[in-house]
């Protein structure tokens, strides 16, 4: 494979999902979101690179699955027969999905780009890019130095032939969290990854019974960064137990809890920040 070498020919838009900072929520942003642009009726792609603890199959219920080949890459693993979310992820290809999976250089690197360049996705609407969590060794010495990561590494090279829309950051409102992600939208405008936005998860606790949101934590660190760094705020999802049971039980989210908080804010930040104006009358037809 040589870097010149199309990648994503068949895709539209692609977004990634990234986070300075492991367990903030990146994965269940991107496997909502994802479920929120097929539900507007798009053809969406989902492709986890989180070599390290890949939880998108469960979140999906497609735990039990593994991908095939055929001639033209990896066939990836449809969530419904009409093929309308199509998933690849690194835990269809482990042997026990518990390991955790330790690649390190070259291994790594060479899976990324394969996971970039050969997984064959049908003209897809959409690709919704999982990225490498921020805590793995080689990340952190990345926002140590403020060097390219891995997977910004690979996708910048590789990106020049594909339209990339830009990226969304995940951050929970906790000063830590928060911090990464203002070193990760340093690194984004260095690399000059455009920035979608700011999304702050795990905002406030959504109480069962009443649906009552209570702010358990600070509030408002996301929205007063995307202020400071001149990007748009996306938008504050909150801790809603029923998201944790429907990721745990691979159901899907926005289809059952459509007039949630939660559901709302996904659907909002598809309809406002990822379909463009001319496409966005699929959106509201199907919401
Ligand atoms: N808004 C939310 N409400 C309820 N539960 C949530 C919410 N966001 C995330 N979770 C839960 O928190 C846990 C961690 O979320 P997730 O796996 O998406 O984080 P992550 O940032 O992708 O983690 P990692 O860095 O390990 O990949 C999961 O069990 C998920 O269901
Ligand atoms: S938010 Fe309302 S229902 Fe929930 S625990 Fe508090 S008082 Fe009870």
């Amino acid at each position: 494979m040589t870097e010149n070498v199309q990648i994503l020919p068949n895709v539209k838009h692609v977004f990634l999902v990234l986070s300075g900072k492991g367990g903030v929520g990146k994965s269940t942003v991107s496997t909502q979101l994802a479920l929120s642009l097929q539900n507007s009726g798009f053809k969406v792609g989902l492709l986890d690179i989180d070599l390290c603890g890949p939880s998108i199959p469960r979140m999906l219920g497609l735990e039990n699955s593994s991908v095939h080949q055929c001639a033209e890459g990896w066939v990836p693993v449809y969530t419904t027969p009409d093929q309308t979310l199509g998933v690849m992820s690194v835990g269809f290809l482990l042997g026990n999905r518990d390991d955790p999976v330790v690649w390190r250089g070259p291994k790594k690197t060479a899976m990324i780009k394969q996971f970039l360049t050969d997984v064959y996705w049908q003209d897809l609407d959409y690709l919704i890019i999982d990225t490498p969590p921020g805590t793995s060794d080689e990340h952190i010495s990345v926002m140590e130095n403020l060097k390219l990561s891995i997977f910004i590494e690979c996708f910048m090279k590789l990106h020049r032939t594909v339209k990339c829309d830009g990226a969304i950051l995940v951050t929970t409102p906790q000063a830590v969290a928060v911090g990464d992600v203002r070193r990760e939208l340093t690194f984004c405008i260095k690399t000059g990854l455009k920035v979608i936005g700011i999304l702050e998860n795990m905002c406030g606790y959504v109480c069962p019974h009443c649906s009552e949101c209570t702010n358990i934590f600070s509030y408002g660190g996301g929205e007063s960064l995307a202020e400071m760094g001149k990007v748009p705020f996306l938008g504050r999802i909150p801790i809603d137990p029923k998201l944790t049971k429907a990721s745990e039980n691979g159901e899907n989210f926005i289809t059952a809890f459509k007039d949630s908080v939660a559901a709302q804010t996904f659907i909002n930040i598809v309809k406002k920040y990822m379909v463009p104006q001319e496409e966005s009358m699929d959106v509201s037809e199907n919401q």
